[in-house]
């Protein structure tokens, strides 16, 4: 058995990991990491880079189908599913190179490979290779999909966004179930890649919306394109040989249907990957998810020399929170007992469907909690918005929040065109604590979609006003 002993050893190399190293190892700190699977982090390899890839050939398909609307006629469209998978693969696996470059930056008596566990509060085992002695640790091991109960052990043809991106060719037919970022992402992009899919949906929610006309936007707007079953729940599933998956849902009504797909796609969640880690070693305080209580602003858990970033932690599973999380637990593991706030950002969160699904900022729900909601809305809805009519790209809302008497902008979700853009222009006004008078003080060009956020925020403004001049705010209804 190897014997080491490092100030800090951080299990998980992925975006959180990489990170959290980089930060500990220039506080001086001899640093280790630990990778039990494949380096290229998740975000490369399965995650954010190949399913924009698969989204960015669906949008190309997606512009035939609406080149008709302005008189253009391409011709037949033909769909290569073998070149477009070629294809994600190919540039997926060039951004995979980056990172294991990057990787393999560091040295090599850093970088230990196997399964880490808890031993006790300072010792991690390492399969049965390696002992490491660490006076501090971070961890940093990802998350993983959910599996259904009823769809464990069915057979091939159940799969995850993890396999997705290593098929060769576009299957005839997919089942989606769940309406979250990955459910809607990956089946809009496959349906308009010409794959038969059905989404099936447990519940009414749509990606990560909150706000209920913003909600009621979205379920109208993407179930025009797609076959979007809410209230649907999976019953059972049979694998039917290579003919695919036979699945039974059950609907609002009760009424059970059985249908083949090639494939049924989870996409019902990610579980923080915590368990197997040994964390009852630890002494820490664990939540009913096993992830141990941290303090969302220095990553520590509890008092202790152990910190936990990225999707680990489950606060915000994306990538550019995974990046500042690792830098801010490298950083603090590095210093300790020397540990200090980081830059936490405002929150922005995209779904890349089309249109674009946003939020940022405080979502609805949020501002609802605790009680009765005492802050204004202004909303536009794009359907008569004059650029995005110009691009028939005229759908979806934006709904857009702000302080009774401060008139401080708080924040915002949507559905609508170029969805990505708009919303770092108004999480950069959240968090530079823009009031919305000020916002409006902005410059808007002709003829642009920002001039449908001015719509919002002018009738934010005038509802602001309305409150200030007639009424104590904490009488004020939203939007009133
Ligand atoms: C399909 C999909 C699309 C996505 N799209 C986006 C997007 O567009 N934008 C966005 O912001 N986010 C997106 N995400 C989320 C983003 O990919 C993640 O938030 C981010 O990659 C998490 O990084 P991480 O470092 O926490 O985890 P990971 O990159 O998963 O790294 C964790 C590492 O820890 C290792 N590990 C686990 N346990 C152990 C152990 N016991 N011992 C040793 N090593 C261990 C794992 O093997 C892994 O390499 C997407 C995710 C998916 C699945
Ligand atoms: N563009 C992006 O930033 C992006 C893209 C993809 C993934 N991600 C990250 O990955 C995370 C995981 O994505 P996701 O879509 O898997 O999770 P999600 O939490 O967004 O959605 C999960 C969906 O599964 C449904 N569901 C849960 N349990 C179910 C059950 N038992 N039966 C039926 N349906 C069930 C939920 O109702 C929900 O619709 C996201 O939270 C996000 O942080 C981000």
């Amino acid at each position: 058995m190897n014997k080491l002993h490092v100030d800090v050893a951080v299990i998980g190399t992925g975006t959180a990991g990489m990170s959290a190293y980089r930060a500990a190892h220039a506080q001086g700190a001899r640093t280790v990491v630990i990778e039990s699977g494949h380096y290229g982090t998740t975000c490369a390899r399965v995650g954010c880079m190949p399913s924009k890839l698969l989204i960015a050939a669906a949008d190309a398909a997606h512009m035939l189908d609406l080149a008709p609307g302005f008189g253009v006629h391409p011709g037949e469209k033909r769909i290569d599913g073998r070149a477009v998978m070629e294809r994600v693969r190919r540039e997926r696996d060039r951004f995979v190179g980056f990172v294991l470059e990057s990787v393999e930056s560091f040295p090599e008596s850093d970088r230990i490979r196997g399964h880490a566990r808890f031993t006790s509060p300072h010792t991690l085992q390492i399969d049965e290779h390696t002992e490491i002695e660490a006076a501090r640790i971070v961890i940093a091991t990802g998350s993983s999909p959910v599996i259904l109960p009823q769809l464990k052990e069915v057979g091939p043809g159940i799969v995850t966004s993890d396999d997705v991106f290593y098929w060769d060719d576009l299957p005839a037919s997919v089942a989606v179930i769940g309406s979250g970022v990955i459910g809607l992402e990956l089946g809009q992009a496959l349906s308009r890649l010409g794959v038969k899919v059905s989404i099936f949906a447990r519940g009414g929610s749509v990606a990560q919306l909150s706000d209920p006309e913003v909600l009621h936007a979205a379920t109208r707007t993407l179930s025009a394109e797609l076959d979007l079953r809410f209230q649907t729940e999976v019953v059972r599933a049979v694998q039917q040989g290579e003919q695919g998956v036979l699945l039974t849902t059950r609907d609002a009504l009760g009424k059970e249907t059985s249908e083949q797909f090639q494939y049924v796609l989870l996409a019902t969640g990610r579980t923080p990957n915590v368990h197997g880690l040994g964390l009852e070693e630890t002494g820490l305080t664990l939540m009913p998810n096993g992830v141990p209580e941290f303090d969302s602003r220095t990553m520590q858990c509890g008092t202790s020399h152990i910190f936990i970033a990225g999707d680990a932690n489950n606060e915000l599973p994306l990538l550019a929170e995974a990046a500042d999380h690792g830098k801010i637990a490298g950083e603090n593991a590095g210093r300790y007992p020397d540990v200090r706030p980081g830059l936490r950002r405002a929150m922005l969160g995209i779904a890349f469907t089309e249109p674009n699904i946003a939020t940022l900022g405080k979502s609805y729900r949020t501002l609802c909690e605790g009680g009765r909601p005492k802050f204004a809305i202004g909303q536009v809805s794009f359907e008569n918005q004059g650029r995005s009519r110009v691009m028939l790209q005229n759908k979806g809302m934006l709904r857009v929040y702000a302080e009774y008497g401060s008139c401080r902008f708080l924040g915002a979700e949507m559905i609508g065109p170029r969805g990505e853009h708009i919303a770092h222009l108004l999480a950069w006004a959240v968090q530079a604590h823009m009031t919305v008078p000020q916002m409006l003080d902005m410059p808007f060009y002709h003829p642009v979609i920002e001039e449908g956020v001015r719509t919002a925020l002018r009738d934010l403004a005038a509802n602001l006003a309305k409150a200030t001049n007639h009424t104590d705010a904490a009488d004020s209804e939203p939007g009133t």
